[in-house]
């Protein structure tokens, strides 16, 4: 009898590379991959699991713009306006909830991009406030007319610092 033995983990590999999903399924593939499950939160003490789960759910997923951070303590997205004005005008407004809330974000900017950052320090976690000010910061950015960040910009340098882009070279050379 011919010995069997399992396929590497190479053979399966290329094996599934040659499997291509019936292209009505892949929007099915994209969402289930995406979906947040409770051991990828990490609550801040006294926050309701279920909850947090749901509300994460639907910045992650529905809203889709929002990533978890900080082993799933935080969410994170980048925002781009128009202008600086405007980018700071959308900053002020997240300002002012945040005094209200008693809660700040880890945010930076410049010129037209900022970045924001929702986790809770004390205690620390994830919390209803962190997921309360994502939906506040994604009415208030439709309110200032958000533009939208292409593939790959507006992610945050080594230095903590949202990336600058073009902000700076000249649209046409002064000749
Ligand atoms: C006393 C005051 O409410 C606390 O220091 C608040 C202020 N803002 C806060 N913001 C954030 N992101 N996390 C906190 O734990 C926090 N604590």
């Amino acid at each position: 009898m011919r010995h069997i033995t399992n396929p590497s983990r190479q053979t399966i590999l290329q094996t599934l590379h040659f499997i291509k999903p019936h292209p009505q399924l892949r929007p099915f593939t994209h969402t289930t991959r995406k979906m947040v499950r409770i051991e990828d939160i990490r609550p801040s003490e006294g926050a309701d699991p279920q909850t947090l789960l749901q509300d994460t759910n639907a910045l992650v997923e529905e809203s889709g713009k929002w990533t978890l951070c900080n082993g799933g303590k935080g969410l994170e997205r980048p925002f781009k306006f128009k202008t600086f004005k405007a980018t700071w005008e959308f900053m002020t407004s997240i300002a002012t909830e945040c005094k209200s809330q008693k809660h700040h974000p880890e945010w930076s900017n410049v010129y037209n991009k900022t970045h924001i950052r929702w986790t809770t320090h004390a205690p620390e976690g994830l919390s209803g406030k962190d997921t309360y000010m994502a939906r506040f910061c994604d009415e208030k950015a439709r309110e200032f007319k958000e533009v939208e960040v292409a593939e790959g910009e507006g992610k945050v340098g080594r230095d903590g610092i949202v990336e600058a882009g073009g902000c700076c070279v000249p649209k046409k050379a002064n000749v």
